[in-house]
Protein backbone atom coordinates (compact mmCIF):
# COMPACT_ATOMS: atom_id res chain seq x y z
CA UNK A 1 0.00 0.00 0.00
CA UNK A 2 1.52 3.49 -0.79
CA UNK A 3 0.79 5.84 1.76
CA UNK A 4 1.05 9.65 1.15
CA UNK A 5 3.93 11.76 3.58
CA UNK A 6 3.53 15.24 4.30
CA UNK A 7 5.79 17.81 3.79
CA UNK A 8 6.31 21.00 5.68
CA UNK A 9 4.83 24.10 4.99
CA UNK A 10 7.77 26.49 4.53
CA UNK A 11 5.88 29.25 5.68
CA UNK A 12 6.43 28.25 9.12
CA UNK A 13 8.31 29.73 11.86
CA UNK A 14 10.83 28.16 13.60
CA UNK A 15 11.59 30.59 16.90
CA UNK A 16 14.65 29.16 19.07
CA UNK A 17 13.13 29.51 23.13
CA UNK A 18 14.81 28.66 26.40
CA UNK A 19 12.29 26.25 27.83
CA UNK A 20 11.78 25.35 31.63
CA UNK A 21 14.31 22.97 32.95
CA UNK A 22 13.31 21.87 36.67
CA UNK A 23 15.88 20.25 39.29
CA UNK A 24 13.73 17.54 40.88
CA UNK A 25 16.37 17.34 44.09
CA UNK A 26 16.19 20.94 44.72
CA UNK A 27 13.62 21.81 47.72
CA UNK A 28 10.04 21.15 47.22
CA UNK A 29 8.28 24.00 47.89
CA UNK A 30 10.48 25.72 45.43
CA UNK A 31 10.12 22.86 42.72
CA UNK A 32 6.39 23.19 43.11
CA UNK A 33 6.42 26.39 42.35
CA UNK A 34 8.41 26.46 39.49
CA UNK A 35 6.20 23.20 37.82
CA UNK A 36 3.48 25.71 37.92
CA UNK A 37 4.82 28.15 36.16
CA UNK A 38 5.53 26.18 33.85
CA UNK A 39 2.82 24.41 33.30
CA UNK A 40 0.68 27.72 33.03
CA UNK A 41 2.78 29.61 30.88
CA UNK A 42 4.13 26.38 28.57
CA UNK A 43 2.19 23.46 29.54
CA UNK A 44 5.84 21.89 28.91
CA UNK A 45 9.26 21.21 31.17
CA UNK A 46 12.25 19.59 31.21
CA UNK A 47 12.96 17.37 34.23
CA UNK A 48 16.33 16.59 35.36
CA UNK A 49 17.61 14.51 38.89
CA UNK A 50 14.20 12.64 38.20
CA UNK A 51 15.54 9.51 39.94
CA UNK A 52 14.19 6.77 36.98
CA UNK A 53 17.26 4.34 37.23
CA UNK A 54 19.96 4.93 34.06
CA UNK A 55 20.07 0.82 33.90
CA UNK A 56 16.02 0.75 33.81
CA UNK A 57 16.02 3.52 30.60
CA UNK A 58 18.94 1.76 28.60
CA UNK A 59 17.01 -1.47 29.25
CA UNK A 60 14.25 -0.71 27.33
CA UNK A 61 15.82 1.29 24.64
CA UNK A 62 18.05 -1.87 23.64
CA UNK A 63 14.64 -3.95 23.56
CA UNK A 64 13.09 -1.16 21.06
CA UNK A 65 15.90 -0.49 19.19
CA UNK A 66 16.29 -4.64 18.73
CA UNK A 67 12.60 -4.43 17.82
CA UNK A 68 12.79 -1.75 15.14
CA UNK A 69 16.00 -2.94 13.87
CA UNK A 70 13.99 -6.09 12.55
CA UNK A 71 12.89 -7.04 8.72
CA UNK A 72 9.53 -4.73 8.15
CA UNK A 73 7.28 -8.21 7.43
CA UNK A 74 8.50 -9.52 10.67
CA UNK A 75 7.38 -6.54 12.21
CA UNK A 76 4.26 -6.57 10.76
CA UNK A 77 3.43 -9.86 12.12
CA UNK A 78 3.45 -7.67 15.96
CA UNK A 79 0.48 -5.75 14.19
CA UNK A 80 -1.53 -3.81 13.41
CA UNK A 81 -1.85 -1.66 16.37
CA UNK A 82 -5.84 -1.74 16.51
CA UNK A 83 -5.86 -0.79 19.11
CA UNK A 84 -1.90 -2.31 20.45
CA UNK A 85 0.54 -3.62 18.70
CA UNK A 86 2.55 -2.53 16.18
CA UNK A 87 1.80 0.34 13.56
CA UNK A 88 3.67 2.22 10.58
CA UNK A 89 3.20 5.08 9.15
CA UNK A 90 -0.68 5.09 10.10
CA UNK A 91 -1.52 6.73 13.03
CA UNK A 92 -5.08 6.16 14.86
CA UNK A 93 -8.37 5.03 12.55
CA UNK A 94 -9.05 8.31 10.76
CA UNK A 95 -6.77 8.82 8.23
CA UNK A 96 -3.35 10.39 9.93
CA UNK A 97 0.37 9.13 8.65
CA UNK A 98 3.56 10.14 9.37
CA UNK A 99 7.45 9.14 8.68
CA UNK A 100 6.86 6.77 11.92
CA UNK A 101 7.06 3.35 13.21
CA UNK A 102 5.67 2.56 16.85
CA UNK A 103 4.57 0.10 19.16
CA UNK A 104 1.02 1.05 21.28
CA UNK A 105 0.89 -0.89 25.01
CA UNK A 106 -1.59 -0.45 27.24
CA UNK A 107 0.03 -0.45 30.66
CA UNK A 108 -1.66 -2.99 32.71
CA UNK A 109 0.68 -6.18 33.30
CA UNK A 110 -1.18 -8.37 31.50
CA UNK A 111 -1.79 -6.85 28.62
CA UNK A 112 1.82 -5.82 28.76
CA UNK A 113 2.35 -9.77 28.84
CA UNK A 114 0.41 -10.94 26.21
CA UNK A 115 1.46 -8.30 23.55
CA UNK A 116 4.71 -9.06 23.92
CA UNK A 117 4.39 -12.36 22.74
CA UNK A 118 4.37 -11.21 19.55
CA UNK A 119 6.62 -8.41 19.52
CA UNK A 120 9.32 -10.19 20.76
CA UNK A 121 11.13 -13.90 20.72
CA UNK A 122 11.73 -13.42 24.30
CA UNK A 123 8.66 -11.85 25.87
CA UNK A 124 9.85 -12.47 28.91
CA UNK A 125 12.68 -10.01 28.33
CA UNK A 126 10.74 -7.64 26.73
CA UNK A 127 7.85 -7.07 28.91
CA UNK A 128 9.85 -7.20 32.09
CA UNK A 129 11.94 -4.19 30.49
CA UNK A 130 8.56 -2.48 29.82
CA UNK A 131 6.88 -3.16 33.05
CA UNK A 132 10.23 -2.12 34.95
CA UNK A 133 10.26 1.03 33.42
CA UNK A 134 6.38 2.02 33.35
CA UNK A 135 6.78 1.24 37.47
CA UNK A 136 8.82 3.56 37.30
CA UNK A 137 7.86 6.42 35.00
CA UNK A 138 4.42 6.00 37.12
CA UNK A 139 6.38 6.79 40.33
CA UNK A 140 7.92 9.69 38.38
CA UNK A 141 4.51 11.11 37.02
CA UNK A 142 2.84 10.81 40.60
CA UNK A 143 5.64 12.69 42.03
CA UNK A 144 5.08 15.52 39.45
CA UNK A 145 1.67 15.78 39.90
CA UNK A 146 1.87 15.93 43.36
CA UNK A 147 4.18 18.85 42.71
CA UNK A 148 1.62 20.17 40.53
CA UNK A 149 -1.23 19.51 43.41
CA UNK A 150 0.62 21.45 46.18
CA UNK A 151 1.92 24.74 43.73
CA UNK A 152 -1.66 24.88 43.11
CA UNK A 153 -2.52 24.98 46.96
CA UNK A 154 -4.95 21.92 46.36
CA UNK A 155 -6.04 21.00 49.79
CA UNK A 156 -5.60 16.84 48.92
CA UNK A 157 -1.95 16.98 47.00
CA UNK A 158 -3.40 13.22 45.81
CA UNK A 159 -5.80 15.01 43.29
CA UNK A 160 -4.03 13.81 40.50
CA UNK A 161 -1.98 11.02 41.27
CA UNK A 162 -4.31 9.02 42.49
CA UNK A 163 -6.34 8.57 39.45
CA UNK A 164 -3.31 7.24 37.55
CA UNK A 165 -2.40 5.22 40.73
CA UNK A 166 -5.61 3.11 40.54
CA UNK A 167 -5.72 -0.28 39.26
CA UNK A 168 -7.95 0.30 36.54
CA UNK A 169 -5.89 3.37 35.33
CA UNK A 170 -6.26 3.64 31.41
CA UNK A 171 -2.81 4.93 30.87
CA UNK A 172 -0.83 3.84 27.58
CA UNK A 173 2.54 3.77 26.48
CA UNK A 174 4.66 4.14 22.85
CA UNK A 175 7.52 3.46 21.71
CA UNK A 176 8.60 5.76 18.75
CA UNK A 177 11.16 4.99 15.75
CA UNK A 178 11.34 7.68 13.03
CA UNK A 179 13.76 5.98 10.41
CA UNK A 180 15.96 8.86 8.80
CA UNK A 181 14.70 10.47 5.98
CA UNK A 182 17.69 10.89 3.79
CA UNK A 183 17.59 10.43 -0.23
CA UNK A 184 20.54 11.36 -3.02
CA UNK A 185 20.36 14.19 -5.27
CA UNK A 186 21.86 14.25 -8.69
CA UNK A 187 25.17 14.61 -7.59
CA UNK A 188 24.67 11.75 -5.06
CA UNK A 189 25.24 13.59 -2.47
CA UNK A 190 23.27 12.88 0.66
CA UNK A 191 19.94 15.65 1.70
CA UNK A 192 18.68 15.98 4.75
CA UNK A 193 14.69 16.48 3.78
CA UNK A 194 12.56 17.39 6.80
CA UNK A 195 9.57 15.29 6.91
CA UNK A 196 6.38 15.07 9.75
CA UNK A 197 7.07 12.08 11.66
CA UNK A 198 3.87 12.58 14.03
CA UNK A 199 2.10 15.27 13.22
CA UNK A 200 0.63 18.43 15.27
CA UNK A 201 -1.53 17.65 18.28
CA UNK A 202 -1.92 17.59 21.81
CA UNK A 203 -2.01 14.42 24.23
CA UNK A 204 -5.71 13.71 25.60
CA UNK A 205 -4.43 12.35 28.85
CA UNK A 206 -3.47 13.85 32.26
CA UNK A 207 0.55 14.01 31.65
CA UNK A 208 2.95 12.70 28.65
CA UNK A 209 6.00 12.11 30.14
CA UNK A 210 8.34 11.60 26.97
CA UNK A 211 12.34 10.36 26.72
CA UNK A 212 14.22 10.17 23.64
CA UNK A 213 17.52 8.99 22.52
CA UNK A 214 20.51 11.97 21.18
CA UNK A 215 18.17 13.07 18.32
CA UNK A 216 16.15 16.49 17.63
CA UNK A 217 12.41 16.37 16.15
CA UNK A 218 10.17 17.22 18.41
CA UNK A 219 8.87 20.33 18.39
CA UNK A 220 6.49 22.26 20.41
CA UNK A 221 4.09 25.46 19.27
CA UNK A 222 3.04 28.29 21.71
CA UNK A 223 1.18 30.08 18.87
CA UNK A 224 -0.62 29.11 15.63
CA UNK A 225 2.23 28.59 12.98
CA UNK A 226 5.62 28.97 14.97
CA UNK A 227 7.49 25.85 15.94
CA UNK A 228 9.49 25.83 18.99
CA UNK A 229 12.98 22.90 18.72
CA UNK A 230 13.05 20.98 21.97
CA UNK A 231 16.84 20.03 22.26
CA UNK A 232 17.22 16.27 23.02
CA UNK A 233 18.77 14.79 26.42
CA UNK A 234 18.84 11.45 26.76
CA UNK A 235 19.66 11.92 30.40
CA UNK A 236 16.16 13.75 30.96
CA UNK A 237 12.32 13.79 30.60
CA UNK A 238 10.31 16.20 28.97
CA UNK A 239 6.69 16.46 30.88
CA UNK A 240 3.69 17.51 28.95
CA UNK A 241 0.27 18.53 29.88
CA UNK A 242 -2.78 16.96 28.21
CA UNK A 243 -6.00 17.96 27.83
CA UNK A 244 -7.28 16.24 31.35
CA UNK A 245 -5.05 18.56 33.13
CA UNK A 246 -6.28 21.80 31.13
CA UNK A 247 -9.81 20.81 31.78
CA UNK A 248 -9.21 19.72 35.80
CA UNK A 249 -7.57 23.00 36.42
CA UNK A 250 -10.02 25.18 34.61
CA UNK A 251 -7.08 25.97 32.09
CA UNK A 252 -4.80 27.25 34.12
CA UNK A 253 -2.46 24.70 33.05
CA UNK A 254 -1.86 24.59 29.01
CA UNK A 255 -2.62 21.26 27.30
CA UNK A 256 0.53 22.21 24.60
CA UNK A 257 0.62 21.55 20.76
CA UNK A 258 3.93 19.83 19.74
CA UNK A 259 4.92 17.13 16.85
CA UNK A 260 7.45 15.30 16.07
CA UNK A 261 9.83 15.79 12.60
CA UNK A 262 12.20 13.95 11.33
CA UNK A 263 15.29 15.83 10.71
CA UNK A 264 17.99 14.39 9.75
CA UNK A 265 20.27 11.37 8.82
CA UNK A 266 20.01 9.54 12.20
CA UNK A 267 17.27 7.65 13.63
CA UNK A 268 15.54 8.95 16.49
CA UNK A 269 13.48 6.81 19.08
CA UNK A 270 11.08 8.48 21.48
CA UNK A 271 9.28 6.61 24.56
CA UNK A 272 6.01 8.07 25.94
CA UNK A 273 4.13 6.95 28.69
CA UNK A 274 0.59 8.89 28.66
CA UNK A 275 -0.72 9.02 32.05
CA UNK A 276 -4.38 8.88 32.21
CA UNK A 277 -7.38 8.16 34.75
CA UNK A 278 -9.77 4.99 35.02
CA UNK A 279 -12.15 5.01 32.07
CA UNK A 280 -14.99 6.01 34.84
CA UNK A 281 -13.37 8.36 36.36
CA UNK A 282 -15.42 11.87 36.16
CA UNK A 283 -13.50 14.85 34.92
CA UNK A 284 -14.17 18.55 36.00
CA UNK A 285 -12.67 21.32 37.04
CA UNK A 286 -10.90 20.84 40.68
CA UNK A 287 -12.59 23.45 43.22
CA UNK A 288 -9.41 25.58 43.71
CA UNK A 289 -9.34 26.45 40.18
CA UNK A 290 -12.75 28.20 40.10
CA UNK A 291 -13.50 31.43 41.11
CA UNK A 292 -16.23 34.24 40.72
CA UNK A 293 -13.71 35.88 37.75
CA UNK A 294 -13.35 32.56 36.46
CA UNK A 295 -16.05 30.08 36.20
CA UNK A 296 -16.20 26.23 35.13
CA UNK A 297 -15.04 26.49 31.32
CA UNK A 298 -16.34 23.03 30.79
CA UNK A 299 -19.07 20.56 31.73
CA UNK A 300 -18.01 17.78 33.39
CA UNK A 301 -17.31 14.02 31.57
CA UNK A 302 -15.85 10.86 32.07
CA UNK A 303 -12.42 9.17 30.50
CA UNK A 304 -14.22 6.77 28.65
CA UNK A 305 -16.49 9.92 27.04
CA UNK A 306 -13.73 12.32 26.30
CA UNK A 307 -11.51 8.77 24.78
CA UNK A 308 -14.26 7.87 22.21
CA UNK A 309 -14.10 11.60 21.04
CA UNK A 310 -10.73 11.38 20.69
CA UNK A 311 -10.68 8.54 18.45
CA UNK A 312 -13.44 9.75 16.90
CA UNK A 313 -11.23 12.50 15.39
CA UNK A 314 -7.99 13.05 13.60
CA UNK A 315 -4.99 13.76 15.66
CA UNK A 316 -4.86 17.92 14.97
CA UNK A 317 -8.41 18.27 16.01
CA UNK A 318 -9.29 20.19 19.19
CA UNK A 319 -11.23 17.52 21.24
CA UNK A 320 -11.21 19.68 24.69
CA UNK A 321 -13.59 22.62 22.85
CA UNK A 322 -16.55 20.28 22.13
CA UNK A 323 -16.71 20.09 26.12
CA UNK A 324 -16.60 23.87 27.03
CA UNK A 325 -19.44 25.59 28.39
CA UNK A 326 -21.46 28.00 26.44
C1 LIG B 1 -5.45 10.05 15.21
C2 LIG B 1 -5.38 9.62 16.44
C3 LIG B 1 -4.21 8.90 17.01
C4 LIG B 1 -4.43 9.04 18.50
C5 LIG B 1 -5.94 8.85 18.56
C6 LIG B 1 -6.41 9.83 17.51
O1 LIG B 1 -7.71 9.58 17.05
C7 LIG B 1 -6.29 11.27 18.07
C8 LIG B 1 -5.24 11.35 19.20
C9 LIG B 1 -4.01 10.47 18.95
C10 LIG B 1 -3.14 10.29 20.18
C11 LIG B 1 -2.07 11.37 20.38
C12 LIG B 1 -1.30 11.06 21.68
C13 LIG B 1 -0.91 9.59 21.81
O2 LIG B 1 0.18 9.31 20.95
C14 LIG B 1 -2.11 8.67 21.46
C15 LIG B 1 -1.77 7.21 21.76
C16 LIG B 1 -3.33 9.15 22.15
O3 LIG B 1 -3.78 8.80 23.21
O4 LIG B 1 -3.94 10.11 21.38
C17 LIG B 1 -2.51 8.93 20.01
C18 LIG B 1 -3.65 8.08 19.43
C19 LIG B 1 -3.14 6.84 18.69
O5 LIG B 1 -2.06 6.86 18.10
O6 LIG B 1 -3.87 5.86 18.71
O1 LIG C 1 8.26 11.26 19.43
C1 LIG C 1 8.00 12.32 19.95
O2 LIG C 1 8.88 13.10 20.36
C2 LIG C 1 6.57 12.78 20.14
C3 LIG C 1 5.59 11.67 20.09
C4 LIG C 1 4.23 12.10 20.49
O3 LIG C 1 3.92 13.25 20.56
C5 LIG C 1 3.25 11.06 20.82
O4 LIG C 1 3.58 9.85 20.72
O5 LIG C 1 2.13 11.44 21.20
FE1 LIG D 1 2.08 13.54 21.71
Amino acid sequence: MVVATQSLIFTEKIEAIELPIIDLSADRSKVSKLIVKACEKYGFFKVINHGVPHDTISKLEQESLSFFSKPFPQKQRSGPANPFGYGCKTIGFNGDVGEVEYILLHTNPHSIAQCSKTLSCNPIKFSSAVIGYIEAIRRLACEILELMADGLWVSETSVFSRLIRDVDNDSIFRLNHYPPFCTQNRDASPRNITKIGFGEHTDPQILTLLRSNDVCGLQISLEPGVWVPVPPDPTAFWINVGDVLQVMTNERFKSVKHRAITNSLESRMSMAYFAAPPLGAKITALPETVTPERPPLYRAFTWAEYKKTVYALRLGDNRSNLYRLP
